[in-house]
């Protein structure tokens, strides 16, 4: 095997070297250099680790001569093919073992030998991968934005940091939604199989024009965007859906943001271009599909699992879609079965949004970066479940962290179909003025971000992505007694409008306000009603006209749906009056069931509720505080 880039005198020869070995230089039987091999090592080329081999090309032997310490670098495992550019820079620090395709079975098996893992989309790490790394695991690199393939919470619990290069195939994945979306339009794909086949039957593809069409981009992020501006320059009219984008950057961008609804029944085309989450799995599906204009054209190269598979199916049996491109699949591969595979009014592509030669340059530079100096013990910006402060700190401050993510997360999915824009947090603390604030304000931007984007929020980026995001920020401490650091914190968002007309305050912002009992956060305010819940799993926040029954009939409805009520809170502005319930859910109820009930309340004619508003939280403690991850590092 030649190692390109060897030094002269190490050419041509195989050295062997262990960890152990006791000799620390190697001398060259051909040119008699001497070199501490550590030393060289580090400017070797690529290394096969199972072997522990580095070969030397000045020489015609390829056996071994001498035993040699090597201080090793770390060794890497490159799981999915890696840009070149990026795994020159990666050899010059470590071991770098490019072996692709590996089943499950086979990563487990070999994952203990390396202190990192470079993957894209196709690598599934999992727990059980977690696990048989026995710890020695430092690092997963994500080559790329999702990071749906990793566990991160079995990633945190065993110590390994995980990195994702997040800005690098944008374009990529842009210029690829807008050839599909070209292709869609002019059957260019049906065309191309039809004349593989030897047929010349021109009729037969009859496409339609988009200048002059409406896009509708769902998901106006960093991919969404770029697709609007390319629209933009096809003559198409773009507007986009978004409740988390600013206003400021759609305007700049000519592009109007509208509401779900006004997207769904105006747009031509459809772009997909928001995170997979819990809010937007099926988010298209028969009733969506049922109220988008006939004729409507899909393109989805943002997550599988957003379209109800099925439901697209049925829309475009029946014509009401007309065509279909999808890059990205629930489960991929999807199987040559899947039925938008092999539909005919479907094309679609191995997930290769990001597969350009550039973009692969780009993110394999950048994850890189990324794992080095995470192996080299440094802060990473695009840490996915980096911790955040030395563990002292954060002895004291847990409680308050969850509480800060808690109510960030509890706010924006407050927001209705309007911006987010002014962020206002106040701390209460015996401190006052002189609380450290950082960690706080970027737990909030985390409860804010990683509910609505692909973001992942550390120490170290959250200023950062609040500002690309265009989030204003602004922070308040007030003085209080009490012995603990925060007696309480809340979280204001300016927004014209909520999901929960109840969240908003005297000052028509969403507003909640929480603090920890017990070493739980726990929430006391929405808008200007008080609650009392622990802030973790399902809570259901109805609202209703205070009077007899209205309990009853909320709980026998979820009754009837089987779901168990862990705790109930009412809060009324006065007997007869405004009133809110907060019922703690022990199971997430099915968006049908909590849909059909709203209706069987209407039904009834007793429906008093103005708005059915699912609030969730993850587990009550934050899944990335981990704080022994960075000392790990410290041994390279
Ligand atoms: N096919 C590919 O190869 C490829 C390449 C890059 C990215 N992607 C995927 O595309 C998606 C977008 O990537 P990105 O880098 O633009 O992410 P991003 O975080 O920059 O943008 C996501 C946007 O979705 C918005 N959003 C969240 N929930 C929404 C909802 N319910 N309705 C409408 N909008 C909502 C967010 O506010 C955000 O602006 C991600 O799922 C990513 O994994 C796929
Ligand atoms: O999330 C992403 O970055 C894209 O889906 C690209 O995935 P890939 O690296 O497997 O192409």
């Amino acid at each position: 095997m030649q190692a390109q880039g060897l030094p002269t005198a190490f050419r041509g020869v195989a050295w062997r070297y262990t960890r152990r070995a006791a000799a620390r230089n190697g001398r060259c039987p051909e040119s008699g250099a001497v070199r501490t091999a550590g030393a060289a090592f580090k400017k070797w080329g690529s290394v096969h680790p199972s072997q522990r081999w580095a070969t030397c090309t000045c020489a015609k032997a390829s056996k071994p001569v001498a035993v040699v310490s090597a201080q090793e670098g770390p060794t890497v495992l490159v799981a999915e093919k890696l840009g070149s550019a990026g795994l020159e820079i990666l050899e010059k620090f470590a071991v770098a073992d490019t072996t692709y395709d590996l089943s499950p079975d086979e990563l487990v098996a070999k994952i203990s030998e390396y202190d990192a893992i470079i993957i894209r989309s196709g690598t599934q790490v999992t727990r059980e991968v977690f696990e048989a790394a026995n710890g020695r695991l430092k690092v997963v690199g994500r080559a790329g934005v999702g990071v749906d393939n990793v566990d991160l919470a079995a990633a945190t619990e065993h110590g390994c940091l995980v990195v994702n290069a997040p800005t690098a195939n944008t374009v990529a994945a842009a210029e690829h939604g807008i050839a599909l979306l070209c292709a869609l339009s002019r059957n260019v794909a049906q065309a191309d199989a039809s004349m593989k086949h030897g047929e010349w039957t021109r009729s037969k593809f009859i496409g339609t024009g988009i200048i002059g069409k409406t896009l509708a981009v769902m998901g106006f992020g960093k991919v969404g965007s770029e697709v609007a501006r390319r629209a933009q320059g096809l003559g198409m009219v773009v507007i986009a859906h978004d409740p988390y984008a600013s206003e400021e950057k759609a305007r700049a961008l000519g592009v109007k943001l509208v509401s779900f609804d006004e997207a769904i029944e105006s747009a031509d085309f459809f772009s997909l271009h928001m995170p997979l989450t819990p809010s937007t799995k099926n988010m298209f599906n028969d009733d969506v599909f049922g109220r988008m204009k006939k004729g409507a054209r899909i393109v989805n190269v943002a997550r599988g699992g957003v379209i109800d598979d099925q439901a697209l199916k049925r829309a475009l049996d029946d014509g009401h879609v007309a065509q279909a491109a999808l890059d990205v699949f629930e489960t991929e591969p999807p199987g040559n079965d899947h039925p938008l595979v092999t539909h005919p009014k479907v094309i679609c592509t191995p997930h290769l949004g990001a597969s350009t030669s550039e973009a692969q340059e780009g993110v394999a530079v950048e994850i890189v970066e990324a794992v080095v100096a995470a192996l080299r013990g440094e802060l990473v910006s695009t840490a996915i479940n980096a911790p955040m402060v030395p563990p002292d700190v954060l002895v004291e401050l847990q409680p308050y962290v969850s509480l800060a993510q808690g109510l960030g997360k509890a706010a924006v999915q407050l927001v209705g179909d309007t911006g987010v824009s002014d962020i206002s947090i106040c701390y209460s603390s015996p401190r006052g003025d002189d609380l450290d604030t950082r960690l706080l304000r970027a737990m909030v931007i985390k409860g804010i971000l990683e509910e609505i984007t692909t973001a992942r929020v550390n120490l170290v980026n959250a200023d950062l992505l609040a500002q690309n995001r265009g989030l204003r920020i602004s922070e308040m401490t007030v003085r209080s007694e009490g012995r603990t650091i925060l007696t309480s914190m809340s979280v204001a968002i300016g927004t014209a409008s909520s999901k929960f007309s109840a969240a908003m305050d005297t000052a028509s912002r969403i507003y909640v306000e929480g603090c920890v009992k017990d070493d739980v956060p726990w929430l006391d305010k929405i808008g200007t009603f008080d609650v009392d819940l622990a802030m973790y799993g399902y809570v259901l926040l109805v609202r209703q006209q205070d009077q007899p029954g209205i309990i009853a009939a909320c709980a026998k409805v979820l009754g009837e749906a089987n779901i168990n009520i862990s705790f109930m809170t009412v809060s009324r502005t006065g007997k007869g009056e405004d009133a809110i319930m907060a019922i703690g859910l022990d199971d997430e109820p099915t968006p049908e069931v909590s849909q059909d009930h709203c209706c069987f309340w209407c039904q009834q004619g007793r429906c008093l509720l103005d708005t059915m508003c699912m609030l969730r939280w993850a587990s009550s403690s934050c899944d990335w505080l981990s704080e022994s991850m960075l000392v790990h590092f410290l041994a390279y």
